[in-house]
């Protein structure tokens, strides 16, 4: 089980009955919508993770309507059309606007199932649907450096930034540089999990462990093994789940729900949010022992207001993709709509610019974008991140880590540490450490 939801939108209830339940079978969770208009209020709140599958008939519209929509607004889920009509000319213009397949109905119970197992697997394999742009402003390249820096270790990694900075793209990076690259990436978004459920998401369960549980199912750990689990949005963690994760992290084994053995595991942890932790930890909402555990590492993404050398380089990357998938034949943008670019506060970051370009160059079609294209709103910026965890005895087993997986080099710990050599010794001297490293 992933972080999956697939949006079933038909408008024949039997039908989508039908569809969520074999869906349901398969262990998909759904969410249905009769309208289009529903649909869209749905896709409001999806992730980037989930699939559409569409009736290309709708009470209030067609499919392709909905698929044009969505490329409007930026939204790139997968969408794979479902129809009774299998019109040749409709298919290809689903296609042109970047569906994924077009299922005839009553091919749908053998091709709707492996066509959404290929798409999830080569999520999997690091394959990513929307192509990357590497950054090359400053910010950037120090978050580079500091990933290849820490990619060969085994460090536990805690990504913060804003919303839509790119921390899951930094995450897959972090892994395709590092020894485990080629062995599972698995992505959980914790702010889906109930408490109820997470003991089973992550260690899986044995066939007949609870009602419902009609056979044995693997967890995330199991899923990930030899590879890396990125555990997103990890402040949305309930406490009881925080509390049994940090178990399992600490003892480096799990017990799926109903086994009466433990298993041990292989696999490295990088978290996310866009929290500030700290505070949740004062106020109770995370565990410091779990925080502490989570962040070997850190990773601080900026927000796109700061990193304005990097908004042109990626408007014109993302218009290009545009051009590509929406077949349009868009130049470039006018000197305003520059402008407007640039001094934008993109309180959506990355993602509100990714979708701003695609909208943009639908409705130019051709010539330049301009700043009508763009529809800007004024915005006022989300608060920043910020981040500065520490007690003397955590500080200390951070260091002595940083130390360890640098061989002892006190100037590669230091920037393990994100602190200059200087600091490091200053910390050594404060704490009494003396750390010696013993050659092999
Ligand atoms: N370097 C990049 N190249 C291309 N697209 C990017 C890049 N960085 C971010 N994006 C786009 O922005 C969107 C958000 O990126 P990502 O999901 O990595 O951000 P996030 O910080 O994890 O977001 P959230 O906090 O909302 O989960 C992605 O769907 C991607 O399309």
């Amino acid at each position: 089980m992933d972080k999956t939801r697939i949006i079933v939108v038909e408008d024949n209830i039997v039908y989508c009955e039908y569809v969520c339940n074999l869906l349901a079978r398969e262990g998909y969770h759904t969410v249905k919508a009769y309208h289009l208009s529903t649909a869209k209020k749905h896709l409001q709140q999806a992730t980037d993770n989930d699939i559409v599958v569409a009736d290309l008939r709708l009470p209030d519209g067609n499919g392709i309507d909905m698929l044009r929509w969505m490329r409007k607004e930026g939204k790139m889920q997968p969408f794979i059309i479902m129809t009774d009509y299998a019109e040749v000319h409709t298919a290809v213009e689903s296609m042109k606007l970047g569906s994924i397949d077009y299922i005839p109905k009553k091919l749908i119970e053998d091709k709707l199932i492996p066509l959404l197992r290929s798409i999830q697997k080569e999520r999997q394999m690091g394959h990513r649907r929307m192509p990357v742009f590497v950054r090359e402003g400053s910010a950037f390249q120090k978050i580079m450096h500091r990933i290849r820096l820490v990619a060969a270790t085994d460090m536990s990694v805690m990504i913060f930034g804003e919303n839509g900075t790119g921390k899951e793209h930094i995450a897959h990076y972090l892994h395709d540089k590092s020894k485990r690259a080629g062995k599972p990436f698995v992505a959980v978004d914790c702010g889906s999990l109930s408490k109820e459920l997470a003991p089973s998401a992550f260690f899986g369960h044995v066939k007949g462990a609870f009602t419902g549980a009609d056979s044995t199912k693997k967890g995330y750990f199991h899923e990930a093994e030899g590879g890396t689990l990125f555990l997103d949005e990890v402040g949305n963690l309930a406490l009881e789940t925080q509390q049994m994760l940090l178990r399992a992290i600490q003892e480096r084994r799990y017990r799926p729900v109903g086994d009466n053995s433990d298993r041990s595991f292989n696999v490295r942890i990088i978290a996310a949010t866009n929290e500030d932790l700290e505070a949740a930890v004062s106020e109770k909402r995370f565990r410091q022992d779990l925080l502490y555990r989570l962040h070997d590492f850190v990773i601080s993404v900026p927000s796109l207001r700061d990193c304005q050398e990097d908004i042109m380089p990626l408007a014109e990357f993302f218009r290009e993709i545009a051009n590509k998938e929406l077949e349009c034949n868009v130049g470039g943008f006018s000197p305003e709509a520059r402008k407007a670019l640039l001094i934008h506060t993109w309180p959506g970051n990355v993602r509100e610019l990714r979708q701003k370009i695609m909208g943009a160059v639908l409705q130019a079609q051709e010539g330049v974008v301009t700043k009508e294209h763009l529809e800007l709103a004024v915005t006022k910026p989300t608060s920043p991140v910020s981040f500065a965890l520490r007690n003397d005895a955590e500080d200390k087993e951070r260091i002595m880590r940083a130390l360890k997986q640098a061989n002892g080099n006190r100037s590669l710990a230091a920037e393990l540490l994100g602190i200059s050599r200087s600091a490091l010794y200053s910390k050594l001297e404060e704490y009494g450490l003396k750390y010696k490293f013993k050659q092999p």
